[in-house]
Parts: structure tokens; C-alpha cells; sequence
């Protein structure tokens, strides 16, 4: 049981992570923080949080876990901010999409990362934005990845592991370098691409048909291109190799499918299609046995 609970930045995911440790009867308190003060008006109209504080600071004040729910971009600030108001004994962990650049700023703000800090991230999201986008079910059966390093206190870790337990996630660590190669094809890529999809048939003459006849592939596959612009600008930057080495790869792969299919090798075509099938029906039958 978490007797008080700080979350710095109230948007959809510690918004979702409040709500959903509030059902679960895992926390007692939850103290918000924001620098937009209508989005803590807003968590505290939807029960998200009990009172809302404008400091990170007083936040961390008396809390046994803080959450960095903040965008990417702006988690070496609040570390900052966090500076010798960290008491013994809290936890503070982060949902930021990219890890290693979490413990970068943690060693360019304190010269080594602290063991209070257990960087997480929650493999669940929307492509909506806000604590008016969060819901306590965003965490049953899905994954969270924390990247601990040598530094990072046991108790830390545990407490850290067992929050995500009690909203339904199953936690796995792995090292942050590692997390960032995975995730950058596994989800930087593919919303990468649905932006450059949308854009670049955006900029054909035909557009306007398009957009008109487009049925619900196009919706399925270009769905997280509806996703926070900033957001994803920031988590591509923040992992910039990877995600450049993902978009080549997959981009060598394109140009030999057009090749195929330019050439007129419909086997070749067929073959990497009723591979991909394949591929899928086992992705799909992973994260159902997850369930
Ligand atoms: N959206 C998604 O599906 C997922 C996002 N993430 C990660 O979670 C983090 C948050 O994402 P969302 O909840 O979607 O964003 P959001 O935009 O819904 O919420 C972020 C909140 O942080 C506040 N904020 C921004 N800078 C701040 C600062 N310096 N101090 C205090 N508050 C600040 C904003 O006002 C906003 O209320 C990001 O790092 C993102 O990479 C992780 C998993 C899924
Ligand atoms: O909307 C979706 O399907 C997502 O992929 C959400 C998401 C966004 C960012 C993450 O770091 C993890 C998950």
C-alpha cells in the first residue's frame, strides 16, 4: 500500500496510473503536480488526484513513490527541481518512452544517477493526450520495462515493481540501452512511419479522394499519426540512432518489395506477404498468452 503518492505531470499516463492505483485500493493519498495549473484543476475535478502542488519539490515531500509522468523533454528538469528534496526512503521512477537519455540527464543533474531513481516504462498508452484522456484500465495486462542500473537501490526497485504489479502490469527489466534499440522498432518506427504515411499522401494530388475512399486500413495503420506532435518529435530526438537506423533498415526492406513487385516477381511478393501473416499470427498469439 502506498501510503502517498506523488505524480509530476497529471496527463494521460500518471493521470491513468493514479486512477488505476486508486481502484485497485493501492494507495491512500495522491499528490499532484503540474505546470499547468488547469490540468491539476482538472485531475482534481476527476478524482485523479487529492490536492495539487505547483513545486516538484513539495510533491516529493513525504511521498513513498513519486512519478515523472512529464513528456520526454522535460524529466531533466523535474530531476533538477528535485534536487536535496528527495527524503530517504522515497522511490522515484519515470514513464518517459526513452531511457537512456532519462539516465543521461540524471548523471548531468546529480553526476551519477541516484539510487532513489528507478526509470520505468509503461508499454500502454493512446494517441490521446491529458489527464481528460486517462482510465484506470490502461495498465491491466500490459508490460512495463524498468531499466535499473548498479546504483539503483533493492528497496527502490521493489516498491517501484510492486505499483505496476497492483495495477495488472507485468514488470520486466532490461538494460536502458537495450530498451531503446527494441522500442525504437517496435514503436518509434511504426509511429515515424504513420506520420510520414498521412504526410506524404497529404501532398498528392489526389488527396482529397484519398482521405474520401480510404477504408479502415488506412485508419488501423495510420492511427497513432493522430498521437501529440511534440511528443513524438521529442522521443524520436531523445533517441535519434535508433530510430535512424530503424527508419533505414525498414527503408531497404521497402525498396526491395518495390523492386519485387516493379520486376514482376508476384512469388517473391507473395512469399514475404504470407511471411508477414505468419509473423503477425504469432505477435498476436504472444500477447494473448500475456493475457
Ligand atoms: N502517451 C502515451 O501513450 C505514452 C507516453 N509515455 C511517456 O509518458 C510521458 C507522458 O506522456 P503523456 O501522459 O501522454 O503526456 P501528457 O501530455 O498527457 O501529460 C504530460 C503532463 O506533464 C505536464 N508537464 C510538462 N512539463 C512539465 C514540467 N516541466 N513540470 C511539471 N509538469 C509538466 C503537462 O502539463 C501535462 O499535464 C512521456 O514521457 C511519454 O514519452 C509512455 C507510455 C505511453
Ligand atoms: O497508441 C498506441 O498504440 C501506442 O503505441 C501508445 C504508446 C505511446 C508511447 C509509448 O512509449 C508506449 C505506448
Amino acid at each position: 500500500m502506498i501510503q502517498r503518492l506523488a505524480v509530476i505531470g497529471v496527463g494521460l499516463i500518471g493521470g491513468s496510473l493514479a486512477l488505476a492505483l486508486r481502484r485497485a485500493g493501492a494507495v491512500a493519498e495522491v499528490v499532484g503536480c503540474d505546470r499547468a495549473p488547469e490540468a491539476l484543476e482538472r485531475a482534481a475535478a476527476r478524482g485523479v488526484i487529492d490536492r495539487g502542488v505547483r513545486e516538484p519539490a513539495a510533491a516529493v515531500a513525504g511521498a513513498d513513490v513519486a512519478v515523472i509522468g512529464v513528456p520526454v523533454r522535460a524529466v531533466g528538469q523535474v530531476l533538477a527541481e528535485l534536487k536535496g528534496a528527495v527524503a530517504a526512503g522515497t522511490a522515484v521512477t519515470d514513464v518517459a518512452s526513452v531511457k537512456g537519455a532519462v539516465l543521461a540527464e540524471a548523471e548531468a543533474v546529480y553526476g551519477e544517477v541516484p539510487g532513489w531513481l528507478v526509470p520505468g516504462h509503461p508499454i500502454a498508452g493512446t494517441e490521446y493526450s491529458g489527464v481528460e484522456a486517462a482510465f484506470p484500465e490502461l495498465y491491466e495486462r500490459r508490460r512495463v520495462i524498468l531499466t535499473p542500473v548498479t546504483a539503483t537501490e533493492a528497496a527502490a526497485l521493489a516498491r517501484v515493481r510492486a505499483m505496476w504489479e497492483a495495477v495488472g502490469s507485468t514488470v520486466v527489466t532490461m538494460p536502458a540501452e537495450h530498451h531503446d534499440e527494441v522500442l525504437a522498432a517496435t514503436s518509434h518506427l511504426p509511429h515515424a512511419l504513420a506520420y510520414a504515411l498521412v504526410d506524404s499522401l497529404s501532398g498528392w494530388d489526389e488527396r482529397q479522394e484519398i482521405f474520401e475512399f480510404a477504408a479502415g486500413g488506412f485508419r488501423d495503420f495510420t492511427r497513432i499519426a493522430s498521437s501529440d506532435p511534440q511528443m513524438w518529435r521529442d522521443i524520436c530526438a531523445a533517441n535519434r540512432a535508433n530510430v535512424v537506423d530503424a527508419l533505414r533498415r525498414y527503408q531497404a526492406d521497402v525498396e526491395r518489395l518495390t523492386e519485387r513487385l516493379a520486376e514482376g516477381d508476384d512469388e517473391a511478393v507473395l512469399a514475404l506477404f504470407r511471411h508477414a501473416q505468419q509473423e503477425r499470427a504469432r505477435f498476436l498469439r504472444l500477447l494473448e498468452g500475456r493475457s
